[in-house]
């Protein structure tokens, strides 16, 4: 399984505003890049929080490359992926549509009923108790075939992920704006690192629009 995280930050680091509504940082060559990535993957996904702030679709917005993926005997979209403790993604989300397979990574504390209300909808995968234990999560996701991971967000699920050593590789676009609040949430929330920091290799800088396109792999545990 290869991992890409995949996110837009204004200039100070920040995924929104601290009204956590979805603020566009990505300008249009930005978002034909996300585009592509989400054409050349096997699923896209967010946290329960995002779904919650910004109902996102996670489909691929350009028909060619829609088409493109059905000529490789693929489905139109890739599948998605909701990583969702209790199930709280509300059942008229855009991610439930017929669009493409949705996957929702509960725990055993998802209650029946929202458990049910789902299982109409979407394939249910249960890891952990309390929070989605993401390394069992994503080998139940592998085992159905998902190789090629793109991570959009948001900022919990992000620091979860390199805190369970499952990001490969990670793509900031760095957008130019100032959104600024100590409550916005950045790149990686979660309760932060505080020794043993995941170490990035530079892979990659471009200029794109009017921001900077970083690529970073990151380096296996046993090299840092
Ligand atoms: N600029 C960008 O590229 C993006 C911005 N965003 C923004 O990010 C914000 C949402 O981010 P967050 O509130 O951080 O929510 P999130 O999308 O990271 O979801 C976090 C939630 O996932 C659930 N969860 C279950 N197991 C978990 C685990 N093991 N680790 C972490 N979370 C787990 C919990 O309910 C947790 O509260 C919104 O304001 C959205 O607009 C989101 C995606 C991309
Ligand atoms: N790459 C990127 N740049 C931005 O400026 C953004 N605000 C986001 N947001 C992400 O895109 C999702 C929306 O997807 P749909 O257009 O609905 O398919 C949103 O939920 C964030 O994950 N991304």
């Amino acid at each position: 399984m290869h991992v890409v995280v995949n996110a837009a930050t204004s200039a100070d680091g920040k995924l929104s505003s601290r009204r956590r509504e979805q603020v566009a940082i990505s300008g249009e060559a930005d978002f034909d890049r996300v585009d592509r990535l989400r054409a050349d993957s096997d699923a896209v996904v967010v946290g329960v929080g995002t779904v919650l702030a910004d109902d996102p679709h996670l489909t691929v917005k350009d028909d060619a490359l829609r088409e493109q993926r059905r000529d490789a005997g693929e489905p139109a979209n890739p599948a998605r992926v909701v990583v969702d403790s209790t199930g709280r993604t509300p059942l008229d989300a855009a991610v439930l549509d017929d669009a493409a397979t949705t996957y929702v990574c509960l725990t055993e504390s998802a209650p029946v009923e929202q458990r049910l209300d789902l299982a109409d909808r979407a394939e249910l995968v249960t890891a952990g108790d309390e929070r989605v234990d993401l390394l069992r999560a994503f080998a139940a996701l592998q085992n159905q075939g998902l190789e090629q991971l793109m991570v959009e967000g948001g900022g919990e699920l992000i620091f979860s992920l390199f805190d369970a050593g499952l990001v490969d590789e990670l793509s900031v676009f760095v957008g130019p704006t100032i959104i600024g609040g100590r409550d916005a949430p950045t790149l990686a929330d979660g309760d932060g690192f505080v020794a043993d920091f995941p170490e990035l290799e530079l892979a990659d800088i471009e200029r794109l629009d009017n921001g900077v396109l970083l690529r970073w792999h990151v380096a296996d545990e046993a090299e840092t």
